[in-house]
């Protein structure tokens, strides 16, 4: 299931708790830096007055008492030592501006970066978290899209929604300040801004639609690029590759085109805001000639309505633009939605929270989800600790489904797997498969050292035990015929490796993790007859005790089983001793 995208304003109002919850009193002292760099801002644009009082020895009512036993205190009696000193408060304040503004910018750059990485992390141990059934049925791209693109954009957004904090921090001071300078043309400047901003409340809502159509955008892009790349060998075989060149471009043409078209309307809405600010200044000015305002009071308000185009210009860019982003944190936090229904399993992953034991089918059924008919039906058996078992029947007829119930990995939606006893349980499968080490077909292979490889999620592990463990699965010539031995990198998913190679690595990494039962899922069918014999051979040498699970085709491989259980249509068909 999946949530339908929320609106503009829910979605802001989401971002902006979201990061406000993030930042705590961090965010309340950056608040408190934005709001003292627009005060020390305005303070300082304010000293314009006296300081054209002083040049033009025009100081106007209210200021002048003010201004005169001011420096009288100070003993600035001519013009010459007057304007000194205001010169000297003026560079004083610029630079406690400076050194605000640069507290406050670390700690902004601090939050940005660590509510980025913080939701990234989130969505990483989500989807850690989520049911196999659930992440089976995600697109690839879509998680892929969200931790790479979606996040880049979501860092994006929230830096454009501080500047617009910032913007709208100094909009608040510069606007007391005309206030307190004329009235008259403070209102008519705030109702020009107001009306300004109703005016592009559809340019707004047009950015958002923009910027979620380029989210999709890039996402198609990236899907069909991992489609193509997942089965790169086979497209370029089959000389598929020059269609797949044919639709990616076309994807990357839409996804230009829609960029520059978001880009034109960016531009044609900046041209109209630039005219609109330097029309309004315009009459603003001859408006306050008209009325009769005070020639000092005149140019500083028109100083100050000035610099108000500045953050007027940023508000108005930077919400456009942050608007066209907010897509992006929608998508993240449906997908962390989705995956988060799915949660469940216990965060403990140490075998004692499970016990082993006699592991027990009864009356089990499951069907994957969207199946037509059910995919295993009414299975029931028990598999005794050190039981060596072949698993076979047709294609189709529900062998992997079988051992991936066995695994934790699918619960049933009829019956019940007990492990001695215990009811399996998606709480309880990280514990179990702590116990068990599962091989399928087509192992997965990291661009890694085989150190790496060999070692994954076990931590620290010494190099003997990874030798004893190649010695095992045939593979200890292979890894020292190679020019680093452990310290080779296996290249993508380990395509320097031929098919059989890596599935003996990957049955020497099962082993390393020394596991009581084994599951191989056609784990042995790239090897040839005799090799895999000697492997299989040395594996049940090596770990009595151990249960093995062998999912085959070849009557070979299954030699080593004691009991063999057929699958026919979804239902245990045969349970033979052998
Ligand atoms: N993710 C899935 N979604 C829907 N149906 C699935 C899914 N995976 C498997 N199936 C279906 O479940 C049935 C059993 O599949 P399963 O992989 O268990 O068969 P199998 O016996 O292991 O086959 P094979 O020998 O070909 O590997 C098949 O009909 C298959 O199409």
């Amino acid at each position: 299931m999946t949530d339908a995208p929320r609106g503009t304003i829910a979605t802001a109002r989401l971002f902006v708790g979201d990061v406000a919850a993030y930042a705590g009193r961090r965010g309340a002292v950056a608040l408190a830096l934005m709001a003292a760099g627009g005060v020390l801002e305005g303070v300082g644009l304010a000293m314009l007055v006296p300081m054209l009082a002083v040049l033009t020895g025009q100081a106007s009512g209210r200021f002048a008492g003010v201004l005169d036993d001011a420096f009288a205190i100070v003993g600035a009696g001519d013009m010459t030592a007057r304007l000194g000193v205001l010169l000297g408060i003026f560079a004083a304040l610029i630079a406690l501006r400076a050194v605000v503004m640069a507290w406050r910018d670390a700690i902004l750059s601090d939050l940005q970066l660590g509510f980025v990485e913080g939701r990234r992390a989130q969505l990483v141990a989500t989807l850690a978290a989520a049911r196999w059934i659930d992440i089976v049925g995600l697109r690839h791209a879509r998680v892929t899209h969200a931790l790479s693109s979606e996040v880049s954009r979501l860092s994006a957004a929230i830096h454009l929604m501080l500047q617009v904090l910032i913007a709208a921090f100094l909009l608040a001071v510069q606007t007391v300040l005309v206030v307190l300078l004329s009235p008259a043309m403070a209102a008519i400047g705030l109702a020009s801004v107001v009306i300004g901003f109703v005016v592009l409340v559809p340019a707004t809502r047009r950015a958002s639609r923009m910027g979620l159509a380029m989210s999709r955008g890039s996402f198609r892009m990236l899907d069909s690029s991992g489609q193509f790349l997942g089965g790169l060998k086979m497209a370029i075989a089959q000389n598929m590759a020059p269609a797949f060149a044919a639709e990616s471009n076309a994807i990357g043409v839409r996804l230009t085109e829609q960029l520059r078209a978001y880009q034109r309307y960016q531009t044609r809405i900046g041209l109209v805001s630039s005219s609109a600010i330097a029309l309004i200044g315009a009459a603003l000015a001859f408006a306050g000639v008209a009325i009769g305002i005070p020639t000092v009071t005149l140019i500083a308000t028109l100083a100050v309505l000035g610099r108000m185009s500045g953050p007027v210009r940023t508000l108005q860019q930077n919400l456009q633009q942050f608007v066209s982003l907010l897509p992006s944190y929608d998508t993240l936090c449906v997908l962390e939605s989705d995956l988060a229904r799915s949660r469940g399993g216990s965060d403990d992953s140490s075998a004692a929270a499970m016990p082993g034991g006699t592991v027990t089918f009864d009356r089990v059924g499951f069907t994957h989800p969207g199946a037509a008919a059910p995919t295993l039906h009414d299975v029931s058996l028990a598999i005794a600790p050190g039981e060596i078992v072949g698993i076979v029947g047709a294609s189709g007829a529900g062998k992997t489904s079988f051992v991936d119930i066995l695994a934790g990995l699918f619960e049933p939606d009829e019956g019940q797997v007990r492990i001695g006893g215990i009811p399996l349980t998606h709480a309880n499968s990280t514990a179990w498969r702590a116990r068990i080490a599962y091989v399928a077909q087509d192992p997965y292979l990291l661009n890694e050292s085989l150190r790496r490889n060999l070692s994954w999620g076990m931590g620290e592990v010494d190099d003997a035990a990874l030798w004893q463990a190649l010695a095992v699965a045939g593979a200890d010539a292979l890894v020292r015929s190679m020019p680093d031995a452990l310290d080779t990198v296996v290249a993508e998913r380990g395509s320097r490796l031929s098919g059989g190679e890596r599935q003996r690595i990957a049955i020497a990494r099962a082993l390393v993790r020394a596991p009581e039962l084994l599951i191989l899922d056609e784990a042995t069918n790239a090897i040839d007859v005799a090799t895999e014999r000697a492997v299989l051979d040395a594996v049940v040498a090596a770990r009595p005790g151990m249960t093995i699970i062998l999912v085959a085709h070849r009557a070979e491989t299954l030699a080593i089983c004691r009991r063999l259980l057929t699958f026919a249509g979804g239902t245990l068909a045969g349970d033979t001793r052998c």
